[in-house]
C-alpha cells in the first residue's frame, strides 16, 4: 500500500519533534498503523534558521497555504500555534478534504466548536491530544477510557512552564524572571510567555478537559483565571511550614448549580501525590463516579514528549483512514447532539478554603479583630502561624487557612480586614484545595 502522505505547519519544538520521532520509530509506527507514514511538506517561516530535525526528503516551503491545497496530502499537522493564521489554515486544509492533527490548544479552546463542525460535515479527523499536558493521552484517557463514568471532577497540573517556574522557587529560591528564561529556552514556554505565566494556557487546556469530561461545548470566555506572577518566595515558604505546596491548578467541578472552572494557585497538602510534581512534569487527578480518583503523570511541553502525543495522532488518523466517519469517536467525546448548557458559575459562587497573609501591627488586640471579622462572615480559621518580624519591616507576617467559604463572602471579609487601620496594604489569598 502506498504511504500516507503527511505535512506539517511549523517545524519548531513540536514540529520537528514530530520529525524525528517519526524517523525514529518508522517501522515500529508502520507496524502500529498498519501503512507507512510520509513526511512530503513541511512549512517553516524562516527557511534559512537551523533546526532540531533533519529535513532530508521534505520539501520545504515558507507558505503554509501551499501544504493545506496539495492535492497529495491526506493529514496536515499544524504546529505553527496562535490564532492567525493557524484557525485559517486549518479550516482551509478542512475544506480540501485533510484530516487535521493539531498541538494548537488555543486553536481548540476558541475555535473548535466551528473546527469540529466543519470536520464533521466533512467526515475528517480532528485530533488533538498534544493540546493539553503535552505527552500525557488525556484526552484520550477521558474520552475513551473513561466512557463509563460520570466525571465528578478534575484538578491538573496542565502547564510546564509554570510549574518549573514554581519548582525551581520552591526547591532552590531561584528567581521566578531567571527561571522564566531557562523555561524558554528549554523550548516549554508559548511564543508570549504571558499565557504560561498569567494562567491563559492553563486556562485553554481545562477548557478542553471540561468539555470532554461534561460533555459541554468550549467556553474559554467563562474561566476565571489567575496566573502566579503573584506568588512569592516568602508564600512558598509559608505554605510549606503549613504542610502545604502551592501549584497553578486548572479545575472543573460538577456541582448541583453548575460548573466550576477556574485557573488559579492553588495550596494542596503536601502529602498529596499531585502536590509533589515538580518541574515541567504535569498531571491531571480526575474523579469518575464508577472508578474513584485517578492520576495521570508525565511530560507537560517538550519536543519528543509533545511529538510522542502528535504521532499518537497521526497514528489513529491512519488507522481510521478506512473506517466508517459517523463510528469515530466523537471529538468532544459525547455525541455533538447530547453537548448540554450546564451553566458555568461565576467565581463568587464557587466555595474553597484560603490561604491569607496579613501585615498586621505587632500589638494587642490586631488578631481579635481580624478573627472577629471572620467570624461575623461565618469564616472558620483553621490554623494561624505568625512569622517573627521581619528585619526592617513595621509589621509582623500572619498567615490564616480557613475553612470552606464562598469567594463573595471571604471577599466581603477581606475588604473589612484591609479597612482595618493596624493591617498594612492588601490582603494575599491563595484558594486551598484538600483534593480528597
Ligand atoms: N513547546 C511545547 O512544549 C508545546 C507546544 N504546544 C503547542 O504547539 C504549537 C507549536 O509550539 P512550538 O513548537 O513550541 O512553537 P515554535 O515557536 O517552536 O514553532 C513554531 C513554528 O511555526 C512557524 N510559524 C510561526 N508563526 C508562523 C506564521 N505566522 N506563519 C507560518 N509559520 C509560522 C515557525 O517558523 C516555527 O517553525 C503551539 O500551539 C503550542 O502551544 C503544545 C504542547 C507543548
Ligand atoms: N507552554 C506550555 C507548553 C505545553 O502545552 C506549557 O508550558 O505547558
Ligand atoms: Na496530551
Amino acid at each position: 500500500m502506498n504511504p500516507v502522505k503527511i505535512g506539517i505547519l511549523g517545524l519548531g519544538t513540536v514540529g520537528g519533534g514530530t520529525v524525528n520521532v517519526l524517523r525514529r520509530n518508522a517501522d515500529e509506527i508502520t507496524r502500529r498503523a498498519g501503512r507507512e507514514i510520509q513526511v512530503c511538506r513541511a512549512s517553516t517561516r524562516d527557511l534559512t534558521r537551523s533546526r532540531i530535525c533533519d529535513t532530508t526528503g521534505i520539501a520545504l516551503t515558507d507558505d503554509p497555504y501551499e501544504i493545506v491545497s496539495d492535492p497529495d496530502i491526506q493529514i496536515v499537522v499544524e504546529t505553527i500555534g496562535g490564532e492567525t493564521p493557524a484557525r485559517d489554515l486549518v479550516m482551509k486544509a478542512l475544506a480540501n478534504g485533510k484530516h487535521v492533527v493539531t498541538a494548537n490548544k488555543m486553536l481548540i479552546a476558541l475555535h473548535g466548536n466551528e473546527i469540529f463542525a466543519a470536520a464533521r460535515e466533512r467526515g475528517l479527523m480532528v485530533a488533538f491530544e498534544a493540546a493539553v499536558a503535552g505527552g500525557i493521552p488525556i484526552i484520550k484517557t477521558i474520552r475513551e477510557g473513561l466512557a463509563g463514568n460520570k466525571v465528578e471532577w478534575l484538578a491538573g497540573i496542565i502547564n510546564g512552564t509554570s510549574n518549573f517556574i514554581l519548582t525551581e522557587m520552591w526547591e532552590k529560591g531561584r528567581d521566578f524572571a531567571d527561571v522564566l528564561q531557562e523555561a524558554q529556552r528549554l523550548g516549554y514556554a508559548e511564543a508570549d510567555p504571558t499565557f504560561d505565566i498569567e494562567g491563559v494556557d492553563a486556562a485553554h487546556k481545562l477548557t478542553i478537559l471540561a468539555s470532554i469530561a461534561f460533555g459541554i461545548p468550549l467556553q474559554f470566555g467563562k474561566v476565571y483565571i489567575e496566573g502566579i506572577t503573584g506568588i512569592t518566595a516568602a508564600d512558598v515558604k509559608y505554605a510549606e511550614a503549613l504542610g502545604y505546596r502551592i501549584k497553578l491548578l486548572g479545575i472543573a467541578r460538577r456541582t448541583p448549580k453548575g460548573i466550576e472552572l477556574r485557573v488559579h494557585p492553588t495550596l494542596i497538602p503536601a502529602r498529596r501525590l499531585i502536590a509533589n510534581v515538580n518541574g515541567v512534569m504535569n498531571a491531571v487527578l480526575i474523579k469518575g463516579d464508577a472508578v474513584g480518583p485517578t492520576l495521570h503523570y508525565g511530560a507537560g511541553a517538550g519536543a519528543e514528549p509533545t511529538a510522542s502525543a502528535v504521532v499518537a495522532d497521526i497514528v489513529d488518523v491512519v488507522r481510521t483512514l478506512t473506517s466508517d466517519p459517523e463510528n469515530r469517536v466523537p471529538h468532544l467525546a459525547f455525541q455533538p447532539a447530547a453537548i448540554s448548557e450546564i451553566p458555568i458559575l461565576p467565581i463568587e459562587a464557587i466555595e474553597t478554603a484560603y490561604y491569607l497573609r496579613l501585615s498586621a501591627e505587632d500589638k494587642p488586640g490586631v488578631l481579635a479583630d481580624v478573627t472577629r471579622i471572620l467570624a461575623a462572615h461565618h469564616i472558620s480559621i483553621e490554623a494561624v502561624l505568625q512569622k517573627e518580624m521581619p528585619e526592617g519591616e513595621s509589621h509582623l507576617p500572619v498567615i490564616m487557612l480557613t475553612q470552606k467559604v464562598t469567594e463573595r463572602e471571604l471577599n466581603a471579609a477581606v475588604r473589612e480586614i484591609e479597612a482595618l487601620p493596624t493591617i498594612k496594604g492588601a490582603v494575599k489569598r491563595i484558594r486551598l484545595e484538600t483534593l480528597g
